[in-house]
Protein backbone atom coordinates (compact mmCIF):
# COMPACT_ATOMS: atom_id res chain seq x y z
CA UNK A 1 0.00 0.00 0.00
CA UNK A 2 1.21 3.06 -0.94
CA UNK A 3 1.44 6.37 2.00
CA UNK A 4 -0.59 8.81 -0.21
CA UNK A 5 -3.04 7.27 -2.24
CA UNK A 6 -4.81 9.74 -4.29
CA UNK A 7 -7.80 8.24 -6.80
CA UNK A 8 -9.64 10.28 -9.21
CA UNK A 9 -9.44 13.82 -7.48
CA UNK A 10 -11.41 16.97 -8.62
CA UNK A 11 -12.44 20.06 -6.81
CA UNK A 12 -14.76 22.41 -8.44
CA UNK A 13 -15.35 26.10 -7.29
CA UNK A 14 -18.89 27.09 -8.45
CA UNK A 15 -18.92 26.26 -12.09
CA UNK A 16 -14.90 26.36 -12.48
CA UNK A 17 -13.32 23.23 -12.17
CA UNK A 18 -9.24 23.19 -10.53
CA UNK A 19 -8.46 19.83 -10.55
CA UNK A 20 -9.71 16.80 -13.22
CA UNK A 21 -9.56 13.46 -12.02
CA UNK A 22 -6.39 13.47 -10.44
CA UNK A 23 -4.84 10.17 -9.40
CA UNK A 24 -1.30 9.68 -8.12
CA UNK A 25 0.52 7.16 -5.38
CA UNK A 26 3.18 8.31 -3.66
CA UNK A 27 5.66 5.86 -1.39
CA UNK A 28 6.64 6.22 2.24
CA UNK A 29 9.56 8.36 2.32
CA UNK A 30 9.20 9.56 -0.79
CA UNK A 31 9.75 13.32 -1.78
CA UNK A 32 7.39 14.05 -4.23
CA UNK A 33 7.74 17.49 -6.27
CA UNK A 34 4.69 19.30 -7.34
CA UNK A 35 5.42 21.70 -10.50
CA UNK A 36 3.10 23.53 -13.09
CA UNK A 37 2.38 27.49 -13.84
CA UNK A 38 0.64 29.83 -11.40
CA UNK A 39 -2.90 28.60 -11.04
CA UNK A 40 -2.27 24.72 -12.42
CA UNK A 41 -4.21 23.96 -9.52
CA UNK A 42 -0.61 22.76 -7.14
CA UNK A 43 -2.06 24.44 -3.79
CA UNK A 44 -5.53 23.12 -4.26
CA UNK A 45 -3.90 19.60 -4.29
CA UNK A 46 -1.98 19.54 -1.44
CA UNK A 47 -4.76 21.26 0.44
CA UNK A 48 -6.48 18.38 -0.30
CA UNK A 49 -4.16 16.25 0.37
CA UNK A 50 -3.08 17.66 3.99
CA UNK A 51 -7.33 17.37 4.73
CA UNK A 52 -7.21 21.18 4.80
CA UNK A 53 -9.88 21.29 1.60
CA UNK A 54 -11.81 18.33 0.06
CA UNK A 55 -11.98 16.65 -2.86
CA UNK A 56 -15.56 17.42 -4.87
CA UNK A 57 -14.97 13.69 -6.21
CA UNK A 58 -12.45 11.19 -6.04
CA UNK A 59 -10.82 10.11 -2.34
CA UNK A 60 -7.26 10.99 -0.64
CA UNK A 61 -6.46 8.15 1.54
CA UNK A 62 -2.52 8.28 3.75
CA UNK A 63 -1.61 5.32 5.35
CA UNK A 64 -5.10 3.74 4.04
CA UNK A 65 -7.39 6.28 6.46
CA UNK A 66 -9.55 8.22 4.08
CA UNK A 67 -8.83 12.04 4.31
CA UNK A 68 -10.27 14.29 5.62
CA UNK A 69 -9.76 12.72 8.76
CA UNK A 70 -8.85 14.81 12.48
CA UNK A 71 -6.73 12.14 13.97
CA UNK A 72 -4.61 11.96 10.98
CA UNK A 73 -4.23 15.04 10.82
CA UNK A 74 -2.06 15.42 14.01
CA UNK A 75 0.42 12.80 11.85
CA UNK A 76 0.79 15.24 8.84
CA UNK A 77 2.56 18.61 8.95
CA UNK A 78 1.64 21.40 6.28
CA UNK A 79 3.20 24.56 6.05
CA UNK A 80 0.29 26.81 3.81
CA UNK A 81 1.75 29.11 1.22
CA UNK A 82 0.67 32.03 3.38
CA UNK A 83 2.40 32.09 6.62
CA UNK A 84 -0.55 31.04 9.31
CA UNK A 85 1.26 33.24 12.49
CA UNK A 86 0.33 35.10 15.43
CA UNK A 87 1.67 38.20 14.60
CA UNK A 88 1.44 39.61 18.03
CA UNK A 89 2.75 36.82 19.94
CA UNK A 90 6.64 35.80 19.49
CA UNK A 91 8.04 32.92 17.90
CA UNK A 92 8.32 30.80 21.05
CA UNK A 93 5.05 31.27 22.00
CA UNK A 94 3.54 30.21 18.50
CA UNK A 95 5.45 27.44 18.82
CA UNK A 96 4.37 26.68 22.30
CA UNK A 97 0.99 27.14 21.20
CA UNK A 98 1.40 24.79 18.47
CA UNK A 99 3.45 22.17 20.01
CA UNK A 100 0.37 22.10 22.94
CA UNK A 101 -2.24 21.62 20.11
CA UNK A 102 0.05 18.36 18.61
CA UNK A 103 0.60 17.30 22.20
CA UNK A 104 3.53 17.56 23.42
CA UNK A 105 4.62 18.54 26.68
CA UNK A 106 7.09 19.67 29.72
CA UNK A 107 10.84 19.32 28.51
CA UNK A 108 9.76 17.45 25.43
CA UNK A 109 8.02 20.40 23.98
CA UNK A 110 11.05 22.76 24.95
CA UNK A 111 13.83 20.58 23.56
CA UNK A 112 11.86 20.14 20.10
CA UNK A 113 10.88 23.92 20.28
CA UNK A 114 14.57 24.66 20.07
CA UNK A 115 15.58 21.52 17.51
CA UNK A 116 13.22 22.97 14.95
CA UNK A 117 14.43 26.69 15.75
CA UNK A 118 17.86 25.36 15.66
CA UNK A 119 16.96 24.11 12.22
CA UNK A 120 15.53 27.03 10.64
CA UNK A 121 18.36 29.15 12.23
CA UNK A 122 16.32 31.16 14.23
CA UNK A 123 17.55 30.08 17.56
CA UNK A 124 18.45 33.33 18.21
CA UNK A 125 15.22 35.05 17.73
CA UNK A 126 12.66 32.83 20.11
CA UNK A 127 11.61 35.94 22.42
CA UNK A 128 11.05 38.36 19.05
CA UNK A 129 7.48 39.32 18.26
CA UNK A 130 6.32 37.81 14.43
CA UNK A 131 5.33 41.41 13.75
CA UNK A 132 8.68 41.99 13.54
CA UNK A 133 10.12 39.16 11.64
CA UNK A 134 11.18 39.55 8.19
CA UNK A 135 9.39 38.26 5.13
CA UNK A 136 11.98 35.30 5.19
CA UNK A 137 12.22 34.23 9.17
CA UNK A 138 8.35 34.02 9.03
CA UNK A 139 8.85 31.36 6.25
CA UNK A 140 11.10 29.85 8.24
CA UNK A 141 8.93 30.05 11.38
CA UNK A 142 6.25 28.28 9.55
CA UNK A 143 8.70 25.37 9.00
CA UNK A 144 9.60 25.28 12.14
CA UNK A 145 6.31 24.55 12.78
CA UNK A 146 5.35 22.21 10.32
CA UNK A 147 7.96 20.48 11.54
CA UNK A 148 7.56 20.20 16.07
CA UNK A 149 5.72 16.97 15.91
CA UNK A 150 7.57 14.69 13.54
CA UNK A 151 4.91 13.76 11.38
CA UNK A 152 4.79 10.93 8.89
CA UNK A 153 3.74 13.27 6.43
CA UNK A 154 5.46 16.42 5.23
CA UNK A 155 3.48 18.38 2.96
CA UNK A 156 5.40 21.73 2.15
CA UNK A 157 3.36 24.66 -0.11
CA UNK A 158 6.69 26.69 -1.28
CA UNK A 159 8.29 26.13 1.46
CA UNK A 160 11.46 28.30 0.91
CA UNK A 161 9.88 31.42 -0.96
CA UNK A 162 11.68 34.50 0.87
CA UNK A 163 14.72 32.36 2.11
CA UNK A 164 18.20 32.45 0.90
CA UNK A 165 20.41 30.23 -0.72
CA UNK A 166 22.65 28.74 1.90
CA UNK A 167 19.66 28.31 4.22
CA UNK A 168 17.48 26.79 1.44
CA UNK A 169 20.22 24.57 1.11
CA UNK A 170 20.13 23.59 5.32
CA UNK A 171 16.55 23.20 5.02
CA UNK A 172 16.59 20.65 1.54
CA UNK A 173 19.57 19.00 3.61
CA UNK A 174 17.02 18.48 6.31
CA UNK A 175 14.15 17.43 3.97
CA UNK A 176 16.53 14.56 2.73
CA UNK A 177 16.95 13.52 6.43
CA UNK A 178 13.60 13.33 7.12
CA UNK A 179 12.93 11.59 4.11
CA UNK A 180 15.85 8.64 5.09
CA UNK A 181 14.01 8.57 8.16
CA UNK A 182 10.88 7.48 6.81
CA UNK A 183 8.81 10.57 6.28
CA UNK A 184 7.03 11.55 3.16
CA UNK A 185 7.03 14.35 1.80
CA UNK A 186 4.87 16.42 -0.90
CA UNK A 187 6.53 19.74 -1.80
CA UNK A 188 5.26 22.60 -4.44
CA UNK A 189 8.04 24.64 -5.90
CA UNK A 190 9.01 26.96 -9.16
CA UNK A 191 12.22 26.11 -7.89
CA UNK A 192 14.49 23.38 -10.40
CA UNK A 193 17.36 23.47 -8.37
CA UNK A 194 14.54 22.19 -5.70
CA UNK A 195 12.70 20.02 -8.40
CA UNK A 196 15.64 18.36 -8.94
CA UNK A 197 16.10 16.72 -5.50
CA UNK A 198 12.56 15.18 -5.59
CA UNK A 199 12.80 11.98 -6.16
CA UNK A 200 9.90 12.33 -7.97
CA UNK A 201 7.72 14.89 -9.70
CA UNK A 202 4.58 15.49 -11.34
CA UNK A 203 3.90 18.41 -13.67
CA UNK A 204 0.42 20.21 -12.95
CA UNK A 205 -1.31 22.00 -15.87
CA UNK A 206 -4.81 23.70 -15.72
CA UNK A 207 -6.11 21.02 -13.19
CA UNK A 208 -4.51 18.09 -14.52
CA UNK A 209 -1.99 15.71 -13.72
CA UNK A 210 -0.20 15.33 -17.21
CA UNK A 211 3.23 14.04 -16.27
CA UNK A 212 4.54 11.83 -13.62
CA UNK A 213 8.31 10.60 -13.28
CA UNK A 214 12.02 11.14 -11.64
CA UNK A 215 13.37 14.09 -12.90
CA UNK A 216 16.18 12.27 -14.96
CA UNK A 217 12.82 10.32 -16.71
CA UNK A 218 11.01 13.64 -17.56
CA UNK A 219 14.02 15.47 -19.08
CA UNK A 220 14.70 11.86 -21.42
CA UNK A 221 10.77 11.96 -22.16
CA UNK A 222 10.82 15.59 -24.11
CA UNK A 223 15.04 14.96 -25.13
CA UNK A 224 15.37 17.60 -22.41
CA UNK A 225 18.66 18.83 -20.91
CA UNK A 226 17.50 20.33 -17.88
CA UNK A 227 14.12 20.78 -15.80
CA UNK A 228 13.84 24.07 -16.59
CA UNK A 229 12.96 22.97 -20.47
CA UNK A 230 10.69 20.24 -19.00
CA UNK A 231 8.90 22.54 -17.05
CA UNK A 232 8.62 24.80 -20.32
CA UNK A 233 7.53 21.77 -22.36
CA UNK A 234 4.87 20.69 -19.70
CA UNK A 235 4.13 24.20 -18.42
CA UNK A 236 3.43 26.01 -21.34
CA UNK A 237 4.84 29.07 -19.35
CA UNK A 238 7.79 30.27 -18.20
CA UNK A 239 8.40 31.50 -14.17
CA UNK A 240 10.35 33.94 -12.53
N1 LIG B 1 -11.45 28.97 -2.75
C1 LIG B 1 -11.38 29.16 -4.07
N2 LIG B 1 -12.45 29.63 -4.75
C2 LIG B 1 -12.40 29.81 -6.09
N3 LIG B 1 -11.32 29.54 -6.86
C3 LIG B 1 -10.23 29.07 -6.24
C4 LIG B 1 -10.19 28.84 -4.82
N4 LIG B 1 -8.98 28.36 -4.50
C5 LIG B 1 -8.28 28.29 -5.67
N5 LIG B 1 -9.04 28.70 -6.71
C6 LIG B 1 -8.62 28.75 -8.12
O1 LIG B 1 -8.08 27.50 -8.46
C7 LIG B 1 -7.01 27.66 -9.38
C8 LIG B 1 -5.82 26.89 -8.88
O2 LIG B 1 -5.27 27.60 -7.78
P1 LIG B 1 -4.04 27.05 -6.92
O3 LIG B 1 -3.80 28.03 -5.82
O4 LIG B 1 -4.31 25.65 -6.54
O5 LIG B 1 -2.86 27.12 -7.99
P2 LIG B 1 -1.30 26.93 -7.81
O6 LIG B 1 -0.87 25.99 -8.86
O7 LIG B 1 -1.00 26.56 -6.41
O8 LIG B 1 -0.71 28.36 -8.11
P3 LIG B 1 0.60 29.11 -7.50
O9 LIG B 1 1.79 28.44 -8.13
O10 LIG B 1 0.44 30.51 -7.96
O11 LIG B 1 0.56 28.96 -6.02
C9 LIG B 1 -6.77 29.14 -9.54
O12 LIG B 1 -7.33 29.56 -10.75
C10 LIG B 1 -7.49 29.74 -8.35
O13 LIG B 1 -8.00 31.01 -8.69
Amino acid sequence: MSQIEIKDVSRTFGKRTVLKDISLEVEKAEIFGLLGPSGAGKTTLVKCIAGIDEATSGSVRIGGVTMPDLNLMKRIGYMTQSDALYEELTAEENLDFFASIYGLKGAAKKNRIHETMKLVNLQGDLKKRVAEYSGGMKRRLSLAISLLHEPEVLILDEPTVGIDPVLRQSIWEELERLSRNGTTIVVTTHVMDEAEKCGRLGMVREGLLIAVGTPDELKERIGASNLEEVFIHYGGVKQV
